[in-house]
């Protein structure tokens, strides 16, 4: 039986604008276990990140509610001096863009010593030298004693990433988060970040959260996946299966819209629109309608819930039963219904 680590109930991140509040993650539930990596995915504006900073107690001026239980505290009723003692030890997170992380003024020994001090004050100073060494030659970074003096504008971006991530697990995180963690860098870089991240996923034993918009990265990487539409979890499942058997019109368009080797690019499937902006998200009704107007409204429910399909698969509203793409041809899609 898996060990709940993180527990969100009915969560709900406003963000003011103009007088009002509008919600970017709307009354969503979710899981992590121990020893689980949970992907998120879902187009940008979707609500992602700011599920992510939610977490992580990272939002200074949205309005956050319900319940975010961490080994059964609840960090989004916490005060921020306690959760100062979790964030970097318990709880790490890897951001985008490595810079934007990094402290320039600071040489990265110093930025990682500072992470071990704040968090074990016993520590001596040569102590901590060894244990930034340590975790920068678990990191992959080669000649860790130079880099240990260097600024960060002295390394690549790849090599930042790899410091963000030393200091991410410098105490030993139990929970995890990665905010699309390669989104700065090269496609080269990207795999090597992603292989790292993959590793150290055995080693350090956390739930990890990882937030990417790379279905390939997903499938290669995930133990469950989230897939989140205008603030909502529209799907989730275990990875096979959300790979084997999609089922909202939004995951099929995710999947259909990636071409592979096999595949004749005829047949690549998308959903035309975007996200709609927080203001005009509709509140009501299945979120998703509006991008398949071929659908008769009578498939939608009036207030889509999440469904259990099969044991640990869940999907929101009964659209995906009556869901075909409009430019198939073939009438087994078209009568795709599910009992
Ligand atoms: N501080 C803020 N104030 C107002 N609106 C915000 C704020 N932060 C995010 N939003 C809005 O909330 C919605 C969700 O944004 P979020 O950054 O969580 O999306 P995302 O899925 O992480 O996108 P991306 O993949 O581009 O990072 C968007 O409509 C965004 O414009």
């Amino acid at each position: 039986m898996s060990e709940k680590l993180l527990e969100i109930k009915n969560l709900k991140t406003s963000f003011r604008i103009k007088d009002d509040y509008h919600a970017a993650v709307d009354n969503l539930t979710l899981t992590v276990n121990k020893n689980e990596l949970l992907a998120i995915v879902g187009e940008s504006g979707c609500g992602k990140s700011a599920l992510a900073f939610s977490v992580m107690g990272l939002h200074t001026r949205a309005k956050i509610e319900g319940n975010i239980l961490f080994k059964n505290q609840d960090l989004a009723n916490m005060p921020v001096s306690k959760l100062n003692k979790l964030r970097g030890k318990e709880l790490g997170m890897i951001f985008q863009d490595p810079l934007t992380a990094l402290n320039p003024l600071m040489i990265i020994g110093d930025q990682i010593r500072e992470i071990l001090y704040l968090h074990n004050k016993n520590f001596s100073k040569s102590q901590q030298k060894a244990k930034v060494i340590d975790l920068l030659t678990k990191v992959g970074i080669p000649r860790p004693e130079r880099v240990y003096q260097q600024f960060p504008h002295e390394l690549s971006g790849g090599m930042r990433q790899r410091v963000v991530i030393a200091m991410a697990i410098a105490n030993g995180p139990e929970l995890l988060i990665a905010d699309e963690p390669t989104t700065a860098l090269d496609v080269t870089i990207q795999s090597q970040i992603l292989d790292l991240i993959k590793e150290l996923k055995e080693d350090i034993e956390a739930g990890i959260i990882l937030i990417t918009h790379d279905l390939g990265v997903v499938a290669e990487m995930a133990d469950r996946v989230a897939v989140m539409y205008a603030g909502q979890i529209v799907e989730i499942a275990d990875v096979h299966t959300l790979f084997s058997n999609p089922l909202h019109p939004y995951t099929r368009s995710l999947l259909n819209s990636v071409p592979n080797a096999v595949q004749d690019k005829s047949k690549l499937h998308v959903i035309q629109g975007i996200v709609p902006s927080l203001q005009n998200l509709p509140r009501e009704g299945c979120r998703f309608s509006s991008r398949i107007p071929w659908i008769d409204q009578s498939a939608h429910e009036e207030n889509p819930e999440l469904h259990e399909v099969s044991p640990g698969h869940f999907v929101r509203c009964t659209c995906h039963q009556h869901f075909y793409f409009p430019d198939e041809d073939g009438k087994e899609e078209q009568n795709h219904v599910i009992s």
